[in-house]
C-alpha cells in the first residue's frame, strides 16, 4: 500500500473518504452526486473482537456495489490474485513496523492486515465464525502440544 493512502495514525491528505473515492476512480464531481454507502452507526460500535464481525458484514455488503464508492467493492471486483497480493503487501508492511520497533505504526498496519484478511474471507466465501471456531478448538491444546501432535517422531 502506498503510504500516502494509509488510514489510522498516519494522517495524510489521501486518507479522507472523499479523496479515497477520487483515488478509486470517481471524479470529485461524479462522486458527490452519488449516494454514499451506509456505514454502521458509531453509537452501536461493537466492543473488542466483535468489531471484526461488524467489519466482515460491512465488507460482505459491499460486494457488487459501486467501486467508486467502496474500496472493498473495488478490491473484490479486481479478483482473488489482487486481493491476495494486497494482503501480502499489508502483512509485509506490518512485519517491517514490528521489526523497526514502532508500536504506533504496528497498530495501524495491523488494522490494515485485518481489513485485507476480511476482504480475502469474503472473496473466499468463508465466515469469521469458521475461523473463531478453529481458534476455539485450538485453545484446548498448547501450541507446543499441537506441534508435537503434527510431528509424532519429533521431526521439525
Ligand atoms: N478498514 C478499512 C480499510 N483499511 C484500509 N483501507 C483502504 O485500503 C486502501 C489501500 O490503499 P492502496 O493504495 O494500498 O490500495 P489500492 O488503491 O488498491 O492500490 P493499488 O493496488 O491500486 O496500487 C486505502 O484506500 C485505504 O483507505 C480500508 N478501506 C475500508 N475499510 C473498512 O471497510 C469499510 C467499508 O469501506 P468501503 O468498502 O470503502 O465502503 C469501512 O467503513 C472501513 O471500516
Amino acid at each position: 500500500m502506498a503510504v500516502s493512502a494509509k488510514r489510522g495514525s498516519r494522517k495524510t491528505e489521501d486518507a479522507t473518504p472523499k479523496k479515497r473515492a477520487a483515488k478509486d476512480g470517481a471524479t470529485k464531481k461524479g462522486a458527490s452526486k452519488k449516494k454514499a454507502l451506509p456505514v454502521p452507526a458509531p453509537e452501536i460500535a461493537p466492543a473488542g473482537a466483535q468489531v471484526l464481525d461488524r467489519l466482515f458484514e460491512t465488507v460482505q455488503s459491499r460486494r457488487g456495489t459501486d467501486p467508486a464508492l467502496s474500496h472493498s467493492a473495488r478490491l473484490l471486483s479486481r479478483g482473488r490474485k489482487k486481493i491476495a497480493q494486497k494482503f501480502g503487501e499489508e502483512a509485509v508492511e506490518c512485519l517491517i513496523e514490528a521489526v523497526a520497533g514502532k508500536p504506533g505504526e504496528l497498530v495501524s498496519e495491523s488494522a490494515d492486515v485485518l481489513y485485507h484478511l476480511i476482504v480475502m474471507w469474503v472473496d473466499a466465501g468463508i465466515t469469521p465464525e469458521e475461523v473463531w471456531s478453529e481458534l476455539r478448538r485450538r485453545q484446548s491444546m498448547s501450541g507446543v502440544q499441537e506441534k508435537a501432535s503434527r510431528n509424532p517422531e519429533g521431526s521439525v
